[in-house]
């Protein structure tokens, strides 16, 4: 579980989270949903100690993110993160394979070749590993850097908005692949989407960020709810059970 208890942040004196209080399940896909702004991408960045926490606890899997040794928690728990931006020029597999460093500290086993593998033929990477990732397309490079953070191979996975840049059935692949990381491997895994849709269907807990507050948070088909996406997205849709899913039509 990662339990997220009184978060506030503040930065150049704006608010960004108020005083946020939520336990992201364990062994669960969760969705962070809201608006741009919202706060979704500094939450994911706290619970990682990307930045400092200023005041309130987080924990993930019974850890105290302030007080963990980075060691430990990069074996704990991989971020993707937006700004996906490398200075050295690498291949994909070197990027992919840099995900195992904490690991084995630069001296790779079988077993981390064989995760890097793994990760590059999950992401469907195979044909362009040997590719420098500044010669290959947006989405092929957004896959890169989510085969880097799959191949840490951590029981905590989050990901700032994995399906940027990705086509339909790319997409699609990731969003299966993380739901099977979960029920089969009981990862934990906190995904940014923008797409309600996505989340209506391959996530198992939703929580709603508006302007720095959690709005909403619940099992997914308690969230998708009329009034719930008109407090966190302030518009309207039409909620239409599918079979055993609930999607939101909010195309026109
Ligand atoms: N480095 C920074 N300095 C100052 N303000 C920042 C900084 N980074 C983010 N913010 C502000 O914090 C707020 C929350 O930003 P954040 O990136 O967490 O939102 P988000 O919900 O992830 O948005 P998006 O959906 O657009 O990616 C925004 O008002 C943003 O302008």
């Amino acid at each position: 579980m990662i339990d997220i208890r009184s978060v506030s942040h503040a930065l150049h004196g704006q608010t960004i989270l108020s005083d946020i209080s939520v336990q992201l399940p364990k062994g669960k896909v969760t969705a962070l949903v809201g608006p741009n702004g919202a706060g979704k991408s500094t939450l994911l960045s706290l619970i990682a100690r990307l930045q400092p926490l200023q005041k309130g606890t987080i924990e993930v899997d019974g850890l105290d993110v302030t007080q963990t040794p980075s060691k430990q928690l990069a074996k704990t728990l991989a971020i993707l993160t937006q700004s996906n931006q490398l200075a050295s020029r690498l291949t994909v597999a070197d990027l992919v394979a840099f995900g195992r460093f904490p690991h084995h500290q630069g001296r790779p086993t079988v077993e981390d070749n064989k995760l890097v593998d793994e990760a590059i033929e999950s992401l469907e990477l195979t044909s362009i590993r040997h590719r420098f990732i500044d010669e290959i397309s947006g989405g092929q490079r957004q896959k890169a850097f989510v085969a880097m953070a799959y191949a840490q191979d951590t029981d905590y996975l989050l990901l700032d908005e994995p399906l940027n840049n990705l086509d339909m059935k790319s997409a699609r692949t990731l969003m299966q692949r993380l739901g099977s990381l979960s029920a089969q491997s009981s990862k934990t895994i906190v995904v940014v989407l923008h797409e309600i849709n996505y989340a209506a269907l391959y996530a198992d807990w939703i929580v709603g960020l508006k302007d720095g507050r959690l709005v909403a948070n619940g099992e997914t088909k308690y969230f998708l709810t009329n009034e719930t996406i008109e407090q966190v997205f302030d518009m309207q849709a039409d909620i239409h059970d599918v079979g055993e899913h609930r999607f939101v039509m909010h195309y026109r």
